[in-house]
């Protein structure tokens, strides 16, 4: 699959009656008619003893940390890639439960369902086999996979047939792509292993070799807000709790939020890289389109508040965040499979 073009054609999609994301974070399913029945967390955890499967989803989540030895939470995604076939297979098969209903339907034995499937930009082809194999598992008979950001901006509703550049960032749990898109194809794009985990990583690391104090990981969020909403520009600290790493014991202690937020911006570097990588490789036509209409933000990361203005900060563009941002690629497969995309009409002029 040349990753610059959306392979299957819109025929194709519209006979997919299921759309997926199998996300390192969260796994979404889009059904023909039904729209989005799954958005969970792409957790399962299994009895390693008996290899029962105990929860998937939200309650596997909340299992992390928490389990007994026998039991292992297992996350089947990682780096935009299903890492585990069987393990994906087992936890789709239980978030799908009984939604799929007639679609799982085999006639004479042979399966009939065929499914859509995200892919991470420029992904490797072992990456789109453990995707399709996934999606055989399941009982799929054809999978048609479909470059994420393609989907996104679709999701988005960007106007990508016209001949104006517009720009895209999709920023996930373990990958952030970007994108410059036009007259409906790719003109540049790249792809970094740097997601919302990396920055938050980023902060819980600080905490730890500067403060000696170590994060729960529920609280990286609350932190997230303080840092990031533009009312908190003016506060220079603020109290985190948290366990302190040699004692053990429960303490706080005032941070700096300026040198949080630039440990946060460390990570963020690689996505700065691959914006101006992308940039560099475009037409300064299409370069000063996207500096007037600016960058448009998606993935569940675009919700972490601050991060669009960091970007804004960084690259002097106007950046925005897309409505729903984490829903944008499953919404924009979901609207392919359902017939809802026109095609693009380029036909040669006649003289
Ligand atoms: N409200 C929020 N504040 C901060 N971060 C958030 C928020 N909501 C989601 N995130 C972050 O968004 C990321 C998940 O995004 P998304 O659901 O797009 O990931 P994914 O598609 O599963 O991942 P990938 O594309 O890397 O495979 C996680 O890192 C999560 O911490």
């Amino acid at each position: 699959m040349n990753p610059n073009v959306l392979s299957p054609t819109l025929d194709q999609l519209r006979r997919c009656t299921v759309a997926v994301d199998i996300g390192a974070a969260r796994t979404r399913v889009h059904l023909r008619g039904s729209g989005l029945v799954v958005d969970e967390p792409s957790v399962a955890a299994v009895d390693i003893r008996t290899g029962a499967l105990i929860a998937v989803g939200k309650r596997a989540e909340t299992m992390a940390g928490r389990t007994p030895d026998h039991i292992r939470v297992a996350r089947p995604v990682a780096g935009g890639a299903v890492v585990d076939v069987e393990m994906a297979q087992r936890m789709l098969r239980h978030v799908l439960g009984d939604k799929l209903g007639r679609r799982w339907l085999r006639l004479r034995g042979t399966p009939v369902m065929r499914a859509a499937v995200c892919m991470p930009h420029g992904s490797a082809p072992i990456a789109r086999r453990a995707a399709v194999e996934t999606m055989y598992g399941l009982g799929a008979r054809r999978v048609e996979m479909v470059d994420t950001l393609i989907a996104a901006a679709v999701g988005c509703g960007l106007p990508v047939e016209h001949p104006e550049a517009t720009m895209i960032v999709v920023c996930g749990a373990g990958t952030t792509q970007v994108a410059v898109l036009s007259l409906g194809a790719i003109v540049a794009a790249e792809t970094v292993p740097v997601g919302g985990d990396a920055i938050d990583r980023a902060v819980v690391d600080h905490l730890r070799s500067n403060h000696a104090l170590m994060l729960p990981s529920q609280s990286v969020r609350p932190l997230h807000k303080v840092l990031g909403s533009a009312e908190s520009r003016g506060i220079t600290t603020t109290e985190v709790y948290g366990r302190d790493v040699v004692s053990g014991l429960a303490r706080s202690v005032l941070v700096d939020t300026e040198v949080v937020r630039n440990a946060m911006r460390t990570p963020l570097n690689a996505v700065l890289d691959a914006m101006t990588s992308v940039l560099r490789r475009c037409a300064p036509d299409l370069v000063s389109d996207l500096a007037e209409r600016g960058v448009i933000l998606a993935g569940g990361s675009a919700h972490m508040p601050g991060l669009d203005l960091m970007l804004r900060e960084a690259t002097n563009m106007p950046v925005n965040v897309a409505p729903g941002p984490d829903t944008v690629a499953v919404r924009g497969l979901g609207a392919m499979i359902e017939g809802k995309v026109r095609p693009m009409e380029l036909s040669p002029l006649t003289a």
